[in-house]
């Protein structure tokens, strides 16, 4: 039987990067206050190996836990799985669907996001967000000969490259592939990557893998619409993608269109559409698709399953309602530079926030795994903060975006305002490509580097970052920034 009235110092909910590493950092900031951590997925997200790369730069593992694990790690920390189904703010509780209600002092919502899916239902149109729904995509795949992949950021970026033995039209709509990323330039350098073989993953073993339950859901009893944390590094590299086509990896890329809308093969007979089969991949052709799709060029393909990677939208669905939070336009929860909501004495963090302060020049959201660590950290050290009534000024992380990833096997960098965004045609821009081995761009403002993309093994990072973070006015030294025959760390030292 849930105990039915819990008390906490402080709740925390959602079992994401963000809300456990809000937990693990109360626990360690308020060893003697009780802490509630409330989640609908029945392992949680941990961060391990975590390194500093520089101020601003940070790489590390995620790992899936037992919640035991992290109830052992640390003790004042109480792990409910259950879905929390309203919040009455005014009188400091959380009801679950468990039947608990869980009052607090602070509370901190890390619901994550979901899927935004392109429009019209149709059981062959998926989003990726968790394991449940990444293995949902692997069953279906494992028996396609062509699917169709929307959208031109990360998870899109991933799977063009990741999937074999099936065609893969790629459909984006803008003049270069990912471009949510990077810009065109960059996209140009990954091009010829799109069609090769694939390298080699290393195996994956560092990161241990649990299980609940064979067969079993790994998500507490609730709506049924409440989705696990959203997944991890290697998510894909560590899995099999694998279609059932002759064929090991193609991908044709639709550029500068959206989709309109899905049918099945009866509406396209009764619109009098005629599908068309693209030339490149023969192979797949076939006469009865599962599900087809009009492009706003008027053409319509057919293909076994789409993948909608369109994006993510805030996860906040039992938290508005009865409750005054304000709203960003992207449907987030506004959060000002405490990571304060608009409703007293409720935080967020992660996917589920929207950054709503005056941010600084070269800072910009994104809803990636660094963030999400890096906002659950602040929001806790914000939550004790207030309950001490001391003043913690924002972390410097907030200072200079930054972002490690790996796109088509090479590693990628991104910096500052990397696509020059928000400068209009106020900026200047430094390049050096060395065809297959790297790509550098360094974007200037002002003669001073406000910006960076850094593709391939170039270690550099770290002095641009310095650049940026110490606003040094590089109009002298431009001319020799990309120099491959300077060495930039002795220039600058
Ligand atoms: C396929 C994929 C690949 C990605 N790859 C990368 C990458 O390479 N690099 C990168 O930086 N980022 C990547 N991201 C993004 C990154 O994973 C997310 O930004 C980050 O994990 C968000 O963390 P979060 O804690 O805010 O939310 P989530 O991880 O979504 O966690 C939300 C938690 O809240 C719980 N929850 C939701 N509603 C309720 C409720 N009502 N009651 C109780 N619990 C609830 C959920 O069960 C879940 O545990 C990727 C995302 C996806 C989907
Ligand atoms: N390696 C990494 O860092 C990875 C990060 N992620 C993160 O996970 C989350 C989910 O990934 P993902 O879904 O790829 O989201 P992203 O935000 O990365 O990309 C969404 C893409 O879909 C496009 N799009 C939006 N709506 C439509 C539409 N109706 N039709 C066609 N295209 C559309 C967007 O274009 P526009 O921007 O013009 O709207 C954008 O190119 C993101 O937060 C992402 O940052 C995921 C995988 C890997």
């Amino acid at each position: 039987m849930a105990e039915p009235w819990i008390k906490a110092r402080f709740a925390v909910v959602g079992g994401g990067i963000a809300g456990v590493t809000c937990a693990e950092t109360l626990a360690a900031e308020c060893p003697d206050e009780s802490i509630v951590l409330i989640t609908a997925s029945a392992l949680i997200k941990a961060v391990t190996n975590y390194q500093k790369v520089s101020h601003t730069l940070e790489t590390f593992d995620v790992e899936e836990r037992p919640s035991a694990q992290v109830e052992s790690e640390c003790p004042s920390v109480q792990v409910l799985h259950t879905v929390v189904t309203s919040l009455e703010s005014e009188k400091k509780i959380l009801h679950t669907a468990a039947g608990q209600q869980i009052s607090y002092d602070k509370l901190c919502i890390c619901t994550g996001g979901r899927p935004k899916l392109i429009p019209g239902q149709n059981q062959n149109v998926i989003g990726i967000r968790d394991t449940e729904s990444v293995k949902e995509f692997q069953r279906k795949l494992s028996k396609a000969t062509r699917v169709m992949i929307v959208g031109n950021g990360g998870i899109a970026t991933e799977l063009v490259y990741e999937v074999e033995g099936c065609d893969v039209l790629w459909i984006i709509k803008d003049r270069s592939i990912s471009s949510t990323f990077v810009d065109e330039g960059a996209g140009q350098f990954f091009l010829p990557h799109l069609n090769e073989e694939k390298k080699e993953a290393a195996p994956t073993v560092k990161r241990q893998k649990y299980t609940v339950g064979d067969g079993g859901s790994t998500e507490a009893q609730g709506d049924g619409t409440t989705l696990g944390g959203a997944l991890g590094p290697d998510w894909a590299t560590c899995r099999q993608m694998k279609g059932s086509a002759p064929v090991s990896h193609r991908v044709h890329v639709e550029y500068n269109v959206e989709v309109t809308r899905v049918m099945t093969i009866q509406e396209v007979a009764q619109a009098g559409l005629n599908p068309l089969e693209p030339e490149s991949l023969a192979t797949s052709m076939n006469s009865e698709w599962p599900v087809y799709v009009e492009l706003t060029n008027g053409q319509v393909y057919g293909c076994d399953l789409v993948v909608s990677a369109t994006g993510v939208a805030p996860h906040t669905d039992p938290f508005l309602s009865g409750n005054s939070f304000e709203v960003a336009e992207d449907g987030g929860l506004k959060v000002n530079d405490k990571l304060q909501t608009s409703v007293s004495d409720v935080f967020a963090a992660g996917d589920v926030c929207t950054a709503s302060w005056e941010r600084a020049d070269l800072w910009l959201q994104m809803r990636l795994w660094t963030q999400a660590r890096q906002m659950g950290c602040y929001a806790a050290r914000s939550m004790v903060a207030a309950v001490k009534g001391e003043i913690i000024s924002l972390d410097i992380c907030f200072e200079l975006f930054a972002h490690v990833t790996k796109f088509f096997g090479y590693k990628v960098v991104l910096l500052g305002l990397f696509n020059a965004q928000g400068l209009g045609n106020d900026y200047e821009l430094l390049l050096r490509v060395t065809k297959g081995e790297e790509y550098v761009k360094v974007v200037l403002h002002d003669g001073r580097l406000v910006g960076a993309i850094l593709i391939g093994e170039t270690d550099m990072e770290e002095t641009l970052e310095n650049l940026a973070l110490n606003r040094t006015d590089l109009t002298p030294f431009k001319d020799h920034l990309l120099d491959p025959a300077v060495d930039i760390d002795d220039f600058f030292d």
